[in-house]
């Protein structure tokens, strides 16, 4: 049975602290998402989970009003301009839109604007298709363009006015007669389909940025600080919208006789717009745009609906984050069918074998998709993540005929299979066993969905991770190689393996492109840099075995590993033991059931480890680094010293000693380091500033020494 994953507390029951701690925790994830999506252009979530996150704080917020933040995620709108642009304030500003997923929703929003105007007739409304790009501001003073903005957060977006110059869909100058002296028009810059897919084509056989969806694709394109990038990309746009006006040009303004101006002043608008007379017209509009969504060339994902007077839409206003006289009906998720060719498995970063169904490509939703996910070896088994049945357990095979999903989504994925259309020959899929990068072993632990590559070592897929694991804080330390210097010798083919930088003077002085010719480095820090290599050359057996960077080894593990053996050869050898002792009916070697009685070693701790030592391309890299390096024995915890056996607690700030050594060296005179204090505490040391934990001691009873105190008493 499959671990469940941690669910969010159950909002009917949330008391109010824990509902401002969660509206916090939602606030501050969604945050990280807006910015990876309007700033940098490359979501990590795909929008119904974004949507998901957002229906969640409304839901608290409605039950706790008075928790609703000023910048709560629903009172605000997309994010700050990204740095590297001027900024560039709106007259008025750009507002987001109000959602309706179901015919209920528009109903319920014009009777609210009925009341809201104390009206007895329905009000018309003009009904746009919902352009899924990016919106802009464009400024023109007596018909000229003279800037263009991003919306940013609604009030100060970026300016990329020189950008804009080079969108055909734009005039520099506005035609026609009755050009208000000033205004913002707006609408939304946009890539067709086809264009996006060349686009892409071209970026990746160029090694280029790929692009998600066009609408990312548009964003990424406009907000480029090569104004050249901007004019070589196939950008469009529609005008549909305006912020400030100095005058409107007819005499009773309404949307419609506004889209028509647009039109005349030399924009191009959408051709689908239509006026609608009563909500059945506008829900007729609605299900003939979602027939035609896919041949329409561009992405949308609904339909907005506005109200027609412009007077009337002033008397509306806004609420929050959102205009009172408009509402965007949404599309449910798109489902298409296609041929399901060949499972490939990817390999991600940390070891995770995550199967990827190759398709027949296919438009969901008016995009093509040819790559779907399958989750993992259970998905593809119809076994969900908590152990439900999924699909009535109908497994996915190569040849299958699937149905395939997308929800505005980022990543497609595989949500049925047509058993009908099943070919005769079609086999149950295997997982793979293997690593199809690095060819390790793969193993799945006791409760977890996910298949991981046990070629910690020497899988390229997670090198980089590795490496950088492998020279952190905690594990070889080393001076001026972190994670910026590793990714970079590991692109250059400089470092690929931990054995790699113990290699690196010898080779540097071998090489003719020196390492001191580098760009930010000179003679004296490559100095620095191999001197900081050879200080750890000599390594603690903790630090080595934390460096492996086996799965659950985490520094506490590495340190009873290397207390209970010694020795990196004692440890090497009961490991192999170990390895060679795993069979179908468990392991039952001596060298295991040794390993799993270590106090605080659990079954999953020595799985993992064996699992490691049974990948004979792991031993060999190894093997191979301690051809390069010397690993010290462990003292011996000593019995007959003062603070033998006892727990001590460090709190405060240290002054005579790093955290690290007081750990260490109390650990030496075969003390225990504890991080918090209970009755079992023997020594509180306390430096400055020492807070709860100083006044815990206190309470309890427990004695509080100084720094000083303690070097005394250890003898130090
Ligand atoms: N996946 C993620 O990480 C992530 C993060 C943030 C936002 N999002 C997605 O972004 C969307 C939310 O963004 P939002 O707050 O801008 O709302 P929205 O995009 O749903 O609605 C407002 C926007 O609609 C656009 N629009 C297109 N056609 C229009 C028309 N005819 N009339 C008026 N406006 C029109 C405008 O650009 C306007 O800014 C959601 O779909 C959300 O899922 C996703
Ligand atoms: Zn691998």
């Amino acid at each position: 049975m499959a671990k469940s994953p941690k669910t969010p507390p159950d909002i009917s029951t949330l008391t109010k602290p824990k509902a401002k701690v969660e509206l916090m925790r939602l606030s501050l994830e969604m945050e990280a998402h807006n910015k990876r999506y309007y700033q940098d252009d490359a979501p990590t979530i795909s929008d119904a989970d974004y949507d998901a996150l957002r229906q969640r704080v409304e839901a608290i917020e409605a039950k706790f009003p008075d928790l609703v933040q000023s910048d709560s995620p629903t009172q605000t709108v997309g994010a700050a301009p990204a740095r590297g642009f001027a900024k560039i304030q709106h007259a008025v500003p750009m507002l987001s839109l109000g959602n309706a997923f179901s015919d209920e929703d528009v109903t319920e929003f014009v009777e609210r604007i009925q009341r809201f105007l104390k009206l007895d007739e329905i009000p018309a409304l003009v009904a746009e298709p919902k352009i899924d790009g990016l919106s802009l501001s464009l400024r023109y003073e007596n018909g000229e363009l003279i800037h263009a903005a991003t919306r940013g957060d609604g009030f100060t977006g970026e300016d990329v006015t020189a950008n804009v110059r080079t969108i055909k869909d734009i005039p520099e100058k506005l035609k026609g007669k009755h050009i208000p002296a000033s205004c913002e028009l707006r609408g939304e810059v946009y890539m067709l389909k086809s264009d996006f897919l060349a686009l892409n084509k071209k970026q990746e056989e160029a090694g280029d940025t790929v692009f998600a969806n066009p609408r990312n694709s548009a964003a990424g394109s406009l907000r480029q600080k090569d104004v050249s990038i901007t004019a070589s990309r196939p950008l469009k746009f529609f005008a549909y919208a305006w912020g400030e006006m100095s005058d409107y040009p007819m005499p009773e303004p309404t949307q419609h006789a506004m889209i028509d101006w647009l039109h005349k002043a030399g924009f191009t608008v959408n051709p689908e717009i239509t006026l609608c007379k009563s909500v059945d017209d506008a829900l007729t509009f609605y299900r003939r745009i979602g027939e035609i969504r896919a041949k329409l060339g561009y992405d949308i994902d609904g339909v907005v609906y506005k109200v027609d007077r412009i007077d009337w839409q002033a008397r509306l206003g806004f609420a929050g984050r959102a205009p009172r006289w408009a509402i965007a009906h949404k599309f449910a998720a798109e489902q298409a069918t296609t041929v399901l060719e060949k499972i490939d498995i990817q390999v991600g970063r940390t070891g995770a074998l995550t199967p990827v169904a190759r398709l027949v490509p296919i438009t969901v939703g008016g995009v093509v998709v040819s790559n779907a996910t399958l989750h993992n070896a259970d998905y593809i088994k119809g076994i969900g993540n908590d152990g439900q049945t999924l699909r009535d357990g109908v497994d996915i095979r190569e040849g299958d005929t699937v149905i395939v999903q997308r929800a505005g989504d980022v990543i497609p994925q595989v949500v049925n299979v047509i058993l009908d259309k099943r070919p005769t020959t079609a086999k149950p899929y295997a997982f793979p066993d293997k690593c199809p990068v690095c060819g390790s072993h793969a193993i799945r632990e006791n409760d977890e969905v996910v298949t991981r590559c046990t070629g910690a070592l020497v899988c390229p897929a997670q090198a980089v991770e590795k490496l950088k694991h492998f020279v952190s804080r905690l594990a070889f330390d080393i001076d001026g190689l972190g994670d910026k210097q590793i990714q970079e010798f590991y692109d250059e083919g400089i470092i690929m393996h931990p054995v790699d930088i113990f290699t690196l003077a010898k080779r540097d002085e071998r090489n003719s492109k020196k390492l001191r010719d580098r760009e930010g480095y000179g003679e004296v820090s490559v100095r620095n840099l191999f001197a900081a290599i050879d200080e750890r050359r000599k390594i603690e057996l903790n630090r080595l075995i934390f460096a492996l960077g086996i799965r659950h080894i985490g520094e506490g593990n590495a340190k009873l590993l290397a207390r209970h053996y010694g020795s990196f050869a004692a440890f090497r050898d009961a490991m192999l033991a170990a390895a060679a002792g795993q069979g179908e009916e468990g392991n039952t070697s001596e060298a295991y059931q040794d390993l799993n009685n270590i106090g605080g070693v659990g079954e999953i701790v020595a799985d993992a480890v064996v699992e490691f030592f049974a990948e004979a391309r792991n031993v060999k890299a190894l093997d191979e680094l301690l051809g390069e390096i010397e690993v010290l024995d462990v003292a011996q915890a000593k019995t007959d010293t003062p603070v033998a056996g006892k727990t001590v607690v460090f709190t405060g700030s240290l002054t005579k000693f790093t955290r690290d050594e007081a750990k260490a060296s109390a650990e030496r005179l075969g003390a225990k380091v504890a991080g918090s204090v209970s009755k079992k505490t023997d020594y509180v040391v306390a430096g400055e500033d020492a807070g709860s934990k100083l006044t815990k001691a206190r309470d309890l009873g427990v004695a509080v020494l100084t720094e000083d105190e303690w070097l005394a008493l250890i003898g130090g």
